[in-house]
């Protein structure tokens, strides 16, 4: 491909990644402008994602371009080359709070209409439900995922292990998770073998047909399935689990990806939040209906919302959620200081990052004396949460792992094409009454049926045949590059996997597999298999669907190197292109908190760093480009130096922050091109870089930790003036200098 369109996108995202680009940005341009390679931004931020999606509603200097679709676009072609920084997906109050931010500014946006009373209502509300949860990485996805802590980060891990919470083997911490009538049992799947169209209907019991949605094209070889979780069963569920909890002493947690899962994860919160305050709902009902409250928002809707009533009443309603605090378990909490719940904000306790969180914590959570204490990690839905009682058993059974000698589990994830369940939101649905959900074809054959009742939550997931041989293809190399054995988490008891299995089967001889260790075991054996293996310091590829790759790559990064923004997470497109995802978790709204209250930024940014050496080399190969081979080669030699120098930023304010770890990521990124010996030229003007940031180390670093120390005005969390932030980020006029003299 001509060397002219040599370009990496570079992605703005939102809170402590946002903040660190702009310290970081102007030294990947610097140092790659050398190699003649162009770096161009694509804003994905929630506030940009929001602007692009309305411009009607603005002015002609406040528009700003579709970023996210153009990138979407890119994703699908050879020459894409795009690094991928974590950005919010947002749930109702984040979007709510987002959309008011830009009003203030002078955006004339619409209000967000939580309930739609008539058709233009309607309509805004689906234009924002494009930009609301995970809006942002089902649409890069353009091929599967391959994440992996590199050598360097493993081996800094082991010589400087994170803390680990002991394990006591009569903690009382556990998972429960549904035993009937969820979406796991009640799955149904088929492989379609010639292209189709289906449409998904309801028919009531007196045989009325409402059509939910009226056309999912099908392409030959596509998985489908279907299944339905009981508002009862779920009910019942809940209030049980409250129960025990109290009956236990243990707190009560939740764990749902509501990001993510954006129609159906709320609902089921909506459910706890109902049953956990259940006297406030029966005793309110109507005032709280009046008010608009929305359980599905978390309790913390509840809480907002009262304040528009008289004081008395306000009083009173305040005293009956006392009562409930009193007589339910205690709830795990987000921050006890401020009184905010585990059942606050849906989007505050993300499964992927909360379990692990908890078993590195000796399986605690926090409660309200600011203590930590055993929980009951609720996992409503049945399909995955196995795995992490598997993983409770283990610690209970042998204590916490070790990260000086454990063995590592990569991923391989199945995730292009809006894969499995995360791909499922516009076909998820909340049932209007008792009957059946039908999934008909063209020639008019129900494929999937279910009996259901009134708020039952019903979905369909689809998976692509491409996909799903491409993954089976990248688990085989991985197998293949590291020698290690690749387990295929699929349970050949569950409808969708099985027919998973049957695929995997016919597409593994087409590589060639000889001597390698290839397993298939269900997710729950898979587990233990691992946790064995990975306890005698063993390496174990975990081969998985979506979900599960969602949830294993912060598992064991959190486990073995303390987080996962350490990870290499690469996606190779399906088109040939590149998509470098920067760590495996998320934007730590902590941390953009923190850099407000007392300007540190404790944000980690080597998943950047590692996201850029690869995304050069990739670049090197489409475009034939040696020099950007020199720069990725010295770039993985800057990570070493970085890791091994101890140069992560500090928790603490007044100590080495974000800042301070881009300037030395610099400084050993010129001093890598200053020695090798491939390219001279490039060597002499990094030997000059090298040299002045070397002896002008102290002085950066005074400059850098002189900024901190007090609050910062960024005029704005969701969309933050941004000529503030660079010069917040780039305080170090010494540094700015020599960044622009390169
Ligand atoms: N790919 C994406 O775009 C993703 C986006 N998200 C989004 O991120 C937000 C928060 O999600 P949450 O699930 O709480 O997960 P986070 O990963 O943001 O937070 C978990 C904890 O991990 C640590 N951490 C994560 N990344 C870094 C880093 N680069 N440097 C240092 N520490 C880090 C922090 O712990 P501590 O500081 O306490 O050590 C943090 O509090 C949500 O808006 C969510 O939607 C989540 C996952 C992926
Ligand atoms: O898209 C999101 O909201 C989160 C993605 C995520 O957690 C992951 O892919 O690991
Ligand atoms: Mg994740």
């Amino acid at each position: 491909m001509s060397t002219d369109k040599a370009k990496i996108f570079y992605t703005i995202t939102d809170e402590g990644p946002f903040l660190a680009t702009h310290s970081f940005l102007p030294i990947v341009e610097a140092f790659t402008k050398a190699a003649g390679v162009n770096v161009e931004t694509k804003d994905i931020s929630l506030a940009g994602r929001i602007l692009a999606n309305f411009p009607d509603y603005l002015s002609e200097d406040q528009k700003v371009p579709d970023d996210l679709a153009e990138l979407g676009e890119l994703a699908k072609k050879p020459e894409a080359n795009i690094i991928k920084l974590p950005n919010i997906s947002a749930s109702v109050p984040q979007l709510v709070a987002a959309i008011k931010e830009l009003q203030e500014k002078g955006y004339n946006l619409p209000d967000y209409p939580e309930e739609p009373k008539n058709e233009d209502e309607k309509k805004i509300q689906e234009r924002y439900n494009a930009v609301k949860g995970s809006a942002v990485n089902p649409v890069l996805r353009e091929g599967n995922s391959d994440r992996r802590a590199p050598k360097p980060v493993k081996e800094y891990a082991r010589k400087n292990p994170h803390s680990m919470g002991e394990w006591d083997s009569d903690s009382k911490t556990h998972v429960s998770t549904m035993s009937d009538h969820d979406f796991a049992h009640s799955e149904k799947s088929v492989t379609v073998n010639s292209a189709d169209d289906v449409r998904i209907e309801f028919v009531n019991e007196k045989g009325d047909v409402q059509v939910l949605k009226e056309s999912t094209p099908l392409i030959p070889g596509e998985v489908i399935d279907a299944g339905a979780l009981s508002k009862n069963a779920l009910i019942e569920f809940l209030e049980e689990q409250v129960q025990d909890a109290k009956e236990k002493g243990v707190l009560f947690s939740l764990h749902m990806k509501a990001t993510m899962m954006k129609v159906s994860d709320p609902i089921i919160f909506g459910h706890a939040v109902r049953v956990y305050f259940k006297d406030v709902f029966d005793k309110h009902g109507e005032t709280l209906k009046d008010l608009g409250v929305d359980p599905n928002n978390g309790f913390g809707d509840l809480e907002s919302k009262i304040k528009d009533l008289p004081e008395e009443k306000q009083t009173e309603i305040k005293a009956d959620i006392q009562k409930c605090y009193e007589k339910g378990p205690d709830l795990a909490m987000v921050n006890s200081h401020k009184g905010i719940t585990n059942l606050h904000v849906p989007s505050d306790v993300i499964i992927d990052a909360s379990m692990p969180a908890m078993i590195r914590t000796s399986g605690k959570m926090w409660n309200k004396n600011d203590e930590t204490q055993d929980t009951k990690a609720v996992i409503p839905e049945s399909s995955y949460a196995g795995i992490y009682q598997e993983v409770i058993d283990f610690c209970k059974e042998h204590g916490a792992f070790d990260p000086t000698t454990m063995g590592s589990v990569p991923n391989v994830g199945l995730m292009a094409k809006k894969a499995e369940e995360y791909g499922s939101h516009d076909k998820t649905f909340e049932i209007p009454g008792s009957g059946k959900v039908r999934v008909v074809n063209k020639g008019g054959d129900t494929l999937l049926e279910h009996d259901v009742a009134e708020g039952d939550i019903w979905r369909m997931c689809q998976t692509k045949d491409a996909p799903i041989k491409d993954w089976v293809g990248l688990a085989v190399r991985r197998a293949r590059e590291t020698g290690d054995p690749a387990i295929f988490w699929l349970d050949e008891e569950r409808a969708h996997d099985a027919e998973l299995i049957n695929k995997v089967n016919q597409y593994l001889p087409d590589f060639d597999t000889t001597g390698l260790d290839i397993q298939i075991m269900s997710p729950v054996k898979a587990m233990r298999y691992t946790l064995e293996r990975t306890k005698a310091g063993k390496d174990t590829i975990s081969v998985t669907g979506n979900v599960l790759r969602d949830y294993l790559t912060d598992l064991f990064p959190i486990l073995e190197v303390g987080t996962s923004a350490k990870m290499l997470s690469i996606v190779p497109l399906m088109n040939g292109g590149g998509l470098f995802e920067t760590g495996a978790g998320g934007s730590a709204p902590k941390h953009i908190q923190q850099f407000l209250d007392e300007g540190h930024l404790r944000w980690d940014s080597l998943g950047e760093f590692l996201a850029l050496a690869v995304s050069l080399e990739h670049l090197s190969k489409t475009f034939d480009n040696d020099r950007a081979l020199i720069l990725s080669e010295a770039l993985d030699e800057a990570n070493t130096q970085y890791l091994q120098n101890d140069k992560s930023p500090s928790r603490k304010v007044n100590e080495h922050d974000n800042r301070g770890s881009h300037f030395y990521l610099a400084m050993y990124w010129a001093r890598a091109l200053a020695k090798q010996s491939k390219d001279k030229e490039l060597a002499e003007l990094f030997g000059a870089v090298a040299k002045k940031l070397e002896s002008n180390e102290e002085k950066i670093n005074k400059e850098l930790i002189d900024a901190q120390g007090q609050p910062e005005n960024i005029e704005g969390y969701y969309w933050p003036n941004r000529e503030l932030v660079f010069d917040r980020m780039r305080p170090s006029s010494t540094l700015n200098s020599i960044i622009e003299s390169v």
